[in-house]
């Protein structure tokens, strides 16, 4: 099946947007919590705890293999890295203030790049 010309245009321009976010997020010096997934095996609690995991190396595994159908299931996703970090972490805790760091700088680039 293919798309028409405008709503090909127009999904080019969400994957071009949401590989510019990631590169960004990525590239954040806040992100080191959150670049590869948690070892399960060595934190205590988290298997239980954290039902759907979620990093940026996954992000962008998915993103590499045309998994995000939407911008929204992109965006659902990076906000899930950051909702898995509050509950898992004091919110004035080494990694809780990453995770409000880059959860601040995500909104705001995004709103940037998308309004
Ligand atoms: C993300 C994230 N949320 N909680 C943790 C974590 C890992 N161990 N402990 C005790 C946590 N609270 N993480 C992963 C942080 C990964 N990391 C990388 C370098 N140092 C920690």
């Amino acid at each position: 099946k293919h798309d028409s010309p405008v709503s090909c245009a127009k999904k080019a321009k969400t994957v071009k947007a949401q590989q510019i976010l990631l590169a960004e997020l990525e590239a954040h010096p806040a992100a080191w919590p959150f670049l590869s997934p948690v070892n399960q095996k060595s934190v205590p609690g988290y298997r239980k705890v954290i039902k759907k995991p979620m990093d940026f190396s996954t992000i962008r595994e998915k993103l590499t293999n045309n998994q995000y159908l939407s911008l929204e299931s992109f965006i659902m996703d990076v906000n899930l890295v950051f909702d898995n970090c509050e509950k898992f972490n004091e919110d004035h805790s080494e990694i809780g203030q990453a995770g409000h760091s880059m959860r601040r700088y995500f909104d705001k680039r995004w709103t940037e790049l998308l309004k």
